[in-house]
């Protein structure tokens, strides 16, 4: 353990998993280390073997040490073998699960921050552990007693929601209910109150189907399931626009008339934010009790280990994750 410079205030670090150690987690939290030092905190649970050769790293017994440390602070977690980078081993997934639990139980104790995850392999988990949750999203809501999770994106000038996540496609019509988009809805105006300074936020809505459905000509879900939804939240004072038609609803000038797009389903939400930010997007759980952040990519098994991984989506998740940790804890006091 070395010393250097405190941190600027006096918040606890934010926490960090490492992820499918198989993935590009233990290639990018090095130089994430290095492009946020004195600026935000953080410690990696992982084990430290995993990390390629040459990343400077000080082993710590609590979090509160990393606030001091002039190498990446790791509090270890040993996964029993060496890490295979592309080739995901079945014994290190009871592992990967461990290590986001011990972080949420650092952010329960107060000892961390905010969680920020590096990315999982669903199927490895799945197959490897019987991970019975479709991401970190929805295992995160499990652990904090089932609450009600939106995953939102967010990079400069963009944040989008899908209202159903990962499902197959033939089932997002009938997983979309007027009581799920209307708590999307709510929960997504809250945090960005909350949590994104934006006092009175104006919230852009997609349709279904093309052209949002063209008054029934392409579909009837806007006119029976979400122009209701938005008409009531609109009666209870939401600034709502929509349902929108989703392939005109990205280019520059309309992304600038809103601060949050609610899309209905992944692929709709997704491919405009990774087209125009991959390197810059977050990925940020609403409606938990503590911060959660990750980066917007996966874990790109065809490049792990070759160091050709860029870390500036995990920089940008962690500067999120302080900054939103900053907030809330200021709420509190
Ligand atoms: N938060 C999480 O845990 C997430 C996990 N995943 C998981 O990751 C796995 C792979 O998913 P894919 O759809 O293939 O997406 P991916 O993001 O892992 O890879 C897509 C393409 O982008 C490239 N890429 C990704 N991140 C990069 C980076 N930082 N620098 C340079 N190039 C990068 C990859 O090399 C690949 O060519 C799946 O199991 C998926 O479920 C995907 C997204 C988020
Ligand atoms: N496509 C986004 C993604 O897979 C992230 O999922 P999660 O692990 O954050 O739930």
């Amino acid at each position: 353990m070395t010393t250097g410079a405190p941190s600027a205030d006096s918040l606890p670090p934010v926490a960090l998993t490492m992820g499918e150690p198989a993935g590009i987690g233990p290639d990018i939290v090095g130089p994430a280390f290095d492009a946020l030092k004195g600026e935000v905190p953080f410690f990696l649970i992982g084990d430290p073997s995993h990390l390629p050769d040459g990343v400077a790293f000080a082993e710590i017994s609590a979090p509160s040490e990393a606030l001091m440390a002039d190498h990446l602070p790791v509090l270890p977690h040993g996964f029993g073998s060496p890490r295979r980078p592309g080739l995901s081993q079945a014994d290190h997934a009871q592992h990967v699960i461990a290590a986001i639990e011990r972080a949420v139980e650092l952010t329960g104790s107060g000892e961390a921050l905010a969680v920020c995850t590096n990315p999982i392999h669903k199927k490895a988990l799945k197959d490897g552990a019987g991970f019975a949750f479709p991401g970190h999203t929805e295992f995160l809501a499990h652990l904090a007693g089932g609450a009600e999770v939106v995953m939102m994106l967010a990079c400069d000038g963009l944040r989008v929601v899908p209202a159903t996540i990962h499902i197959p496609i033939a089932e997002v019509p009938s997983t979309l209910t007027r009581d799920l988009l209307a708590q999307v809805i709510r929960t997504t105006h809250a945090a960005l109150i909350h949590d994104f300074a934006k006092p009175f936020p104006r919230i852009a809505v997609a349709g279904l189907n093309p052209h949002a459905g063209e008054g029934g000509a392409m579909g009837y879900e806007e006119i029976e399931m979400i122009t209701p939804v938005l008409d009531g939240l609109r009666a209870e004072g939401l600034d709502l626009i929509g349902p929108q038609s989703a392939d005109t609803m990205f280019h520059a000038a309309a992304r600038a008339g809103y601060d949050a797009a609610i899309c209905m389903y992944h692929d709709q939400a997704l491919i405009p934010i990774k087209t125009i930010d991959f390197a810059g997007g977050v990925n940020v759980t609403l409606g938990l009790p503590f911060v959660r952040t990750s980066p917007d990519h996966g874990t790109a098994f065809d490049i792990a280990g070759t160091g050709k991984a860029d870390p500036s989506s995990l920089v940008a998740a962690l500067r999120m994750a302080h900054q939103m940790g900053r907030i809330r804890q200021k709420r509190r006091t």
